[in-house]
Order: structure tokens, then C-alpha cells, then sequence
């Protein structure tokens, strides 16, 4: 078992965020974290790369607990595609990719990571603005560039932050592909998502956060009127469109 959530509690100050969160992730497979604002998404995921600390419960990662970890050692194993990032340092498109690279870079790069980080920026199509400085770049191109920095990390347990929120059509899916891609036999995901007819297609389980706990978890027999009504406050349809589900929201309850 790759990934572990158990029994986690999380609160800022006198607020409950999490309670009693529990789920395992096997190799391979990728978790779609779904449920309305402020349900918790954000919080668990920085629970689980360490940035918060659990009041109650444990994370463990092939069965040691995080808790444990170096910080090197934790920079190897977790990637983490936040929200957003509040302030960029004036770095290129090439040298964020490389950050990722940083747990395993002794005192210089070696051909191996400019090897690693080039093909990932071909394989997200930044080339063409490998140069370029990353606050100049669009919110779309930003969240890429965050993408490929988690990657190069080459992380066992991915973990992403609603990492298509700024993107157009296309490059949601361009994204979504390549970390499926990516995810093969031997990492974990799990991905925060609002969109739950891109989080149908690609995830293996969903859970449904409600005020920080697990209304629903399962496979994508969870994504029912009734459950997504009941925590959402919206009339929706779930259709079947070409054999993938597709979530269409009515109107609020
Ligand atoms: N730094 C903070 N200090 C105090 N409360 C916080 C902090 N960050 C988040 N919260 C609160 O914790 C709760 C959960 O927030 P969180 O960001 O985890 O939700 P979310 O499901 O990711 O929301 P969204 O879909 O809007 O991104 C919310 O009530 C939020 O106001």
C-alpha cells in the first residue's frame, strides 16, 4: 500500500477542518478529492506533503509514517502542485522545472537531471519559453511549469491542488493526460479537482469531502444525484455520454 491516511484530525486553532479522514492508495492509482469550498481539499493535501501537522492521525507512505521522514527524504518521495503560488522568484521556465531536481543534486546538476528536466519540458510543450522568466508568463503556462517542477521530483505520492483551475479545454486535458501518463505502476495521486466530469475520467477512487469529512469514498459509483446533491446544494444529472460519466449541474436546491 503506497499511500495511508489514517484517523487524521486537523484544525486551525479552535476550527475543526478534518476529521477522522481515512483512505489507502495502492500503487499506480490516482484519487480524485472532490466536495464544495472550504469542504478541506487544500488542508488534506497539505497534511499529507507535511506543510501541516495532523493534531490526530498518522500519513504513511509504504507503511512509515511521514512523521519519520527527512526532509530530503520527503522532497524525494511527495511532488506538490499547490493552488497557486503566492509569490514567484524571477526564475525561468527551465530553472523552476530544475528545482524539483533539488533533493537529489549534491552540489551541481548532473547530465542525468538536464536530461530528466529537458524531456519534461518537451513533454509539456514549454520549449519555446524554457527561457522565459515565470512571472511573465500566463496563469495557464504558470500551473505547467509548477506541473513539471513536481515531476521532476520524480515522486512516489503526487499530489495536485486543482491543477487544471487556470487552464483552457485543450491543456486540462494536454495535463491530465501526462500525469496519467506519468502515474504508471509506481506512484500514488491524488488530485484536488472542482470539475467532477474530468475527475470521473481520470481517477480510479473519489472521495467526497462535506466540512472535512469523508461523506462518500469509493470508485465512481459514488458519483450519484444523490450524493452530489446532498453535499453540493445543486440539482444535478449524471449522465452517460460515450461511457464516461459526465456531471451536469441543474440548478441549486
Ligand atoms: N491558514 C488558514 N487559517 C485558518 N483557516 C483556514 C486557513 N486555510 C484554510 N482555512 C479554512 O479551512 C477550511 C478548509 O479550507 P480548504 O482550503 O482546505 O478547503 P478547500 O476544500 O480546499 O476549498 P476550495 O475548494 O475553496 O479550494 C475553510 O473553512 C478555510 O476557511
Amino acid at each position: 500500500m503506497k499511500l495511508e491516511i489514517d484517523g487524521v484530525h486537523f484544525n486551525y486553532q479552535s476550527q475543526s477542518v478534518l476529521e477522522d479522514v481515512n483512505f489507502k492508495l495502492d500503487h499506480g492509482e490516482v484519487l480524485a478529492l472532490i466536495g464544495p469550498n472550504g469542504s478541506g481539499k487544500s488542508t488534506l493535501l497539505k497534511c499529507i506533503n507535511r506543510i501541516l501537522k495532523p493534531q490526530v492521525g498518522s500519513i504513511l507512505i509504504d507503511g512509515d509514517i511521514t512523521t519519520d521522514y527527512h526532509q530530503q527524504e520527503m522532497a524525494k518521495c511527495v511532488g506538490y502542485v499547490p493552488q497557486e503560488e503566492s509569490k514567484n522568484f524571477p526564475t525561468s521556465v527551465f530553472e523552476t522545472v530544475m528545482m524539483g531536481r533539488k533533493p537529489y543534486i549534491n552540489f551541481k546538476a548532473q547530465d542525468e537531471d538536464l536530461e530528466i528536466v529537458a524531456a519534461i519540458i518537451d513533454e509539456l510543450g514549454l520549449e519555446d519559453i524554457a527561457q522565459r522568466n515565470i512571472n511573465q508568463l500566463s496563469g495557464g503556462q504558470q500551473q505547467k511549469v509548477l506541473v513539471g517542477r513536481a515531476l521532476a521530483q520524480q515522486p512516489e505520492v503526487l499530489l495536485l491542488d486543482e491543477p487544471t483551475s487556470n487552464l483552457d479545454l485543450k491543456h486540462q486535458l494536454e495535463i491530465l493526460n501526462l500525469i496519467q501518463a506519468q502515474i504508471k505502476d509506481n506512484i500514488s495521486s491524488v488530485i484536488a479537482l472542482h470539475d467532477l466530469s474530468l475527475a470521473a475520467r481520470y481517477s480510479d477512487k473519489i472521495i467526497i469531502l462535506k466540512d472535512g469529512k469523508i461523506f462518500a469514498a469509493g470508485g465512481l459509483e459514488v458519483l450519484t444525484p444523490e450524493n452530489l446533491e446532498a453535499v453540493y446544494e445543486v440539482e444535478v444529472s449524471v449522465a452517460d455520454v460515450g461511457g464516461r460519466k459526465v456531471i451536469i449541474p441543474e440548478r441549486p436546491i
